[in-house]
């Protein structure tokens, strides 16, 4: 049997593990990077981001470094900054931001910016950052509320999990759904691809289970 490429996910999101599996790419290790997410002062949504993937990768490399395992691993990591024009929404924590969130993104666009980057096992570091556009309905006290209510803003970029509730808020969007919920599919498997991870879309019998 040959030895299969390794992929470590730099992550601790349940959503970018699914979407990865989503697509027959199942990682050999899970390597969360925590790393200070703190924009710097006037930098923009998408440097943010990009600066948030890159630096994510490196820590998680540096992390297995001593891991013989994860030698010829590929690492792959994410960030995901949503925007109102130049002003960078909080990863709501509390329920003031995610209110402040909501309430700014009602009845408006705002742009998401997901940045993937990856590093090869021969250390080149490669990295694409994807932007969509996303409008939202207006949303009414008792809507705003509700969706308070349910916790699915917690921890999320700009308050909102597109793949839940929020899907309803969404009256056009424009550009890739995948890299709003945090993993651009198309750019993550171009990556790959392009740096000689072998996807053959059907490897691991992506549509098992479906
Ligand atoms: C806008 C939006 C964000 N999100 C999530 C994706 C990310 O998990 C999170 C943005 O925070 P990130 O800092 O990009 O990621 P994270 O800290 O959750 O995970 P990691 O360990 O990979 O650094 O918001 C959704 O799940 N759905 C959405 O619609």
């Amino acid at each position: 049997m040959t030895d299969r490429p390794k992929l470590v996910l730099a992550s601790a999101s349940p959503r970018r593990l699914a979407l990865l599996e989503q697509v027959g790419l199942r990682p050999e290790a899970l390597i969360p990077a925590t790393i200070d997410e703190e924009p710097v002062r006037f930098e923009r949504p998408n440097a943010l981001a990009e600066r948030l993937a890159v630096e994510k990768a490196k820590t998680a490399r540096h992390i297995a470094e001593s891991d013989e395992n994860l030698k010829d691993a590929f690492f792959l990591a994410a960030d995901t900054v949503v925007a109102v024009g130049r002003r960078i929404l909080p990863k709501t924590d509390t329920i003031e931001d995610a209110t402040e969130c909501l309430e700014l993104l009602s009845g408006r666009s705002h742009r998401v910016f997901t940045s993937v980057s990856m590093i090869t096992p021969t250390g080149k570091q490669r990295t694409r950052t994807v932007e969509a556009r996303v409008r939202f309905k207006h949303l009414s006290r008792p809507e705003v509320e509700s969706y308070l209510a349910s916790h699915e803003w917690r921890g999320k970029a700009g308050g909102y999990a597109i793949q839940g509730i929020a899907g309803a808020f969404v009256v056009r969007i424009v550009g890739s759904y995948t890299a709003v919920v945090g993993l651009p599919l198309y750019e993550t498997v171009s990556l790959l691809a392009g740096e000689g991870l072998p996807i053959h879309l059907g490897w691991l019998n992506p549509l098992d289970g479906i």
